[in-house]
């Protein structure tokens, strides 16, 4: 999932009883769960009143426990060894969700080659991009710039390495302060069902927030590659925020300055192939909690679906394109003008499925709000549609909707 919301600041090692009371909490959940009963409560702790930034250590403690002590390390060795695919994996509330048949039916491509460069057509494409993100909050864009070298490199890597035997994996494992590193997806919830996939989580810009203890170090390029990979989709992100810009009749320095410095993370995503796989999702239905999303497919398998008018529409990836997608900062920014779309991934009974997304953020000065300068457009007041936030007013109040969401 596209969550990244937990952006939020590191422990500091003074808070150690605290990280106690939450390892022996994890104990007693581990030995009911081993005892095979339902794993609820034990909770209770969590509400006594805990900081934002302590609810974020427990989580993900929790989290990271609780997938060790259900036997889950990855999802892809499972699925190997796996004759039924276990109660925790099984969703029924998606079975009967409704999916477009409509291949025809299919989100805007931009050409990026013609909104640079002062073309004839560089109006019309800025129109259709404008469309893309107000109508349907997702396109693929082509003529991107992004040299294919790297991208092809970036794919070839990511195959790599989910392709080794999970001792070298888990040299990356997630550990139980960071949300960066190797896991099975949606431990972090702690929360009763699981998603049908593992990811390798990095954050990658700016440079000085990098912790190379999650880079893996197999394949031997694999870090110079996603250094490439990064830097080259930063320079996507903010050409493709300065036209989102011209569009909203903002001055695109004063939106890029909101994303300047910002986290920018890398989300690669495994997902097994799995023989009921109508009966699992891949990624939970979702928003990103980003800026803008650029994701790459690696290989051919067809997973991503969109919500349009109720149904899930799948996207057909364009060789070559990036599909991106309007986050909720971009949309709660353009006060609802550009919609965060709801997502998911699907899982394919035969073969396994890879992408990357990169979630490029704005940076922690900035205010989580619709932009004044929209509010004003046209000299027509817009009232605001969203409350205006501090960035970390923003991340834990996702957390509080995730608590009540998985913990209710
Ligand atoms: O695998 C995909 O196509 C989607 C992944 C996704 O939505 C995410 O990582 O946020
Ligand atoms: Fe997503």
């Amino acid at each position: 999932m596209g969550d990244h919301s937990r952006l939020l600041p590191r422990q500091r090692s003074s808070k150690r009883s605290f990280i106690d009371t939450v390892k022996i909490t994890v104990r007693r959940i581990r030995i009911r769960s081993s005892n095979d009963e339902e794993e609820d409560s034990g909770l209770g702790f969590w509400d006594s009143s805990v900081s934002p930034e302590e609810e974020e250590v427990f989580l993900q403690v929790l989290g990271m426990e609780l997938g060790v002590a259900l036997g889950v390390p990855s999802v892809q060795e499972l699925a190997k060894s796996l004759k039924e695919v276990p109660t925790r994996y099984l969703r029924p509330e998606f079975e009967l969700d409704e999916v477009s048949k409509d291949e025809s039916v299919q989100v805007p491509v931009i050409d990026m080659g013609k909104l640079v460069g002062g073309r004839d057509d560089e109006e019309d494409e800025l129109a259709k991009l404008h469309e893309a993100c107000r109508d349907w909050g997702f396109f693929q864009v082509i003529n991107h710039g992004v040299a294919e070298e790297v991208i092809l490199k970036m794919k070839a890597d990511v195959q790599e390495f989910f392709s080794l035997p999970l001792e070298e994996k888990m040299e990356y494992a997630r550990l139980p302060d960071d949300i960066q590193g190797y896991s099975p997806s949606q431990v972090v919830t702690g929360g009763r069902k699981l998603d049908w996939s593992d990811f390798l989580y990095i954050f990658t810009q700016p440079r000085d927030g990098r912790n190379m203890r999650f880079w893996p170090r197999v394949p031997s390029s694999f870090r110079e590659t996603l250094n490439q990979y990064s830097t080259e989709l930063e320079k996507l992100n903010t050409a493709l925020l300065s036209f989102m810009a011209r569009n909203l009749g903002l001055e695109p320095e004063k939106l890029l300055s909101l994303f300047e410095g910002g986290r920018q993370g890398v989300r690669t995503n495994y997902y097994p192939p799995c023989k009921q796989a109508d009966k699992v999702i891949g990624s939970t239905p979702h928003s990103d909690v980003a800026g803008l999303t650029l994701l790459t497919q690696v290989n051919e398998v067809q997973g991503l679906q969109i919500k349009r008018n109720g149904k899930w529409i799948p996207i057909d990836p364009i060789q070559g394109a990036f599909i991106v997608n309007v986050g909720n900062f971009v949309e709660i920014m353009s006060n609802g003008e550009y919609k965060s779309v709801e997502h998911r991934a699907v899982v394919n009974p035969e073969k396994e499925r890879l992408s990357i997304a990169t979630f490029n953020n704005p940076n922690s000065n900035a205010v989580i709000g619709p932009l004044p300068d929209i509010l004003g457009k046209d000299g027509k007041k817009q009232a605001p549609k969203y409350k205006s936030m501090s960035f970390q007013e923003y991340m834990a109040e996702r957390l509080r909707e995730k608590k009540k969401k998985y913990y209710a």
